[in-house]
């Protein structure tokens, strides 16, 4: 028989309140979600300010006005839209957020969006919640809890649009926080730039016939030689991460240094006895932000070329992704929390794109952490979940983070 479960305090349900409503892509309920979201912000007196960038499409901002508010302020960003799931792989509703005791005694919040990031929209509320309760009228800057949609599917009609508009410049952020990623290490990873998504089509075209014949100048050969060559830098990439140093310079590699590759289509043909006239082969290139973009670009371009092959893009993303932390003071404060909670940071470049990449490219520092540290990374998993407890440290860390960031002088 199961253990009966504690009972847990508001700020576990209002987490499982909001892993109930169902803002999976592709149809997700923006309208639930978007009333919620305003219920919270009322019951927390916090005013709020919803905008549409697209119909039925809400970014809520909570607004917690500071001492000064003619300083920059902080952003705390999360989006409230989650990915798909395979229900059958589940071990519990997806969307019931049921809670379970494990074998070591922990109670695990199980819902799609646990990790991805409900938990750092929910953490941020409550620790506001908290400080208030303990009699924190207002800190030095002005403090927005931004919640977006569409994250999941690139943000066009989410944070790239709210970017572009004027109630965004007129929140004047001087440092957003946004997601990072769970750890199975006992520590938080703080993610200041990401790698560059680049998904290339390369389409190979040539002459058809028999399949039985040696027929000159196919496709075929011109997308093999294509595919082997990314193949083999994907290789040589691979292994400079394993070596975990350049050969060259002795310099220490790590993820953010390198560059992936990834077939990921393939497509063409239309019977087996059939040279096709075209053959496609589609990429997911993750750029290492320390690369020199054109150089790679033209790389590319050669190769293809070369093989008499066109290369198109789907996304090419290249502008500025690295928020840099020497001499940054959001980072020192990051860190000082760190010290006092006996929780160590390490920083690290995240290999997904977020919607800080919208925000960093108008020159504005974004930091990326999710709380969630001795973690499985569940983020678009099956039986994603977070414990009780982590869920309740996340709380305390941005209960002291949002104060140190807000009351930087
Ligand atoms: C470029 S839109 C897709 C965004 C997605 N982000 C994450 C964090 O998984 C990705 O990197 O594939
Ligand atoms: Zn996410
Ligand atoms: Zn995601």
């Amino acid at each position: 028989m199961a253990a009966s479960l504690p009972e847990f305090p508001t700020s576990v349900k209002n987490f499982q309140r909001y892993l109930q409503i169902k803002t999976v892509q592709p149809t997700p309920d923006y309208a639930t979600c978007g009333q919620f979201l305003r219920d919270m912000a009322d019951e927390l007196g916090l005013p709020h300010q919803v905008y549409e960038m697209a119909p039925g499409k809400p970014i809520v901002v909570m607004t917690w006005e500071g001492k000064d508010p003619t300083l920059p302020s902080i952003g705390l960003n999360s989006h409230t839209d989650v990915v798909p799931v395979y229900e059958e792989f589940w071990s519990e509703d997806p969307f019931a957020a049921n809670i379970v005791q494990d074998d070591a005694g922990e109670h695990r919040i199980i819902a799609r969006g646990t990790q991805d990031m409900k938990i750092v929209g929910m953490c941020y509320l409550e620790a506001i919640r908290e400080l208030r309760n303990r009699g924190v009228k207002q800190l030095l800057r002005t403090v927005h809890v931004i919640f977006v949609p569409d994250e999941e599917i690139g943000g066009a009609d989410g944070m790239q649009a709210f970017t572009q508009h004027d109630s965004f410049k007129k929140l004047n952020l001087g440092l957003m926080l946004d997601e990072g990623l769970a750890t199975p290490d006992n520590l938080y990873k703080v993610y200041y730039g990401e790698k560059a998504p680049w998904w290339a089509r390369f389409t190979a075209e040539g002459n058809t016939g028999h399949g039985s014949k040696f027929i000159p100048n196919t496709a075929g050969p011109k997308l093999a030689n294509v595919i082997n060559a990314l193949l083999q830098f994907r290789g040589q990439e691979e292994k400079r991460l394993i070596a975990g140093k350049d050969e060259a310079t002795g310099k220490l590699i790590r993820e953010g240094d390198v560059t992936t590759v990834n077939l990921t289509m393939l497509s063409g043909g239309k019977q087996h006895n059939v040279v096709p006239h075209a053959l496609e082969a589609c990429f997911d290139i993750r750029v290492s932000p320390f690369v020199d973009y054109e150089k790679f670009s033209a790389w590319l371009a050669e190769l293809a070329h070369r093989n008499d092959v066109t290369l198109d893009y789907e996304l090419k993303y290249t502008k500025p992704n690295v928020t840099f932390l020497e001499n940054n003071p959001w980072w020192a404060a990051m860190q000082r929390v760190g010290k006092r909670l006996d929780i160590p940071h390490d920083a690290d470049i995240l290999t997904g794109a977020t919607d800080s990449r919208w925000v960093r490219c108008l020159g504005i520092p974004c930091l990326g952490v999710s709380p969630m540290r001795n973690h499985p990374i569940l983020l678009h998993d099956h039986d994603e979940y977070v414990t009780v407890n982590c869920y309740l440290e996340g709380i305390h860390y941005y209960e002291h983070l949002i104060e140190e960031l807000a009351n930087v002088g």
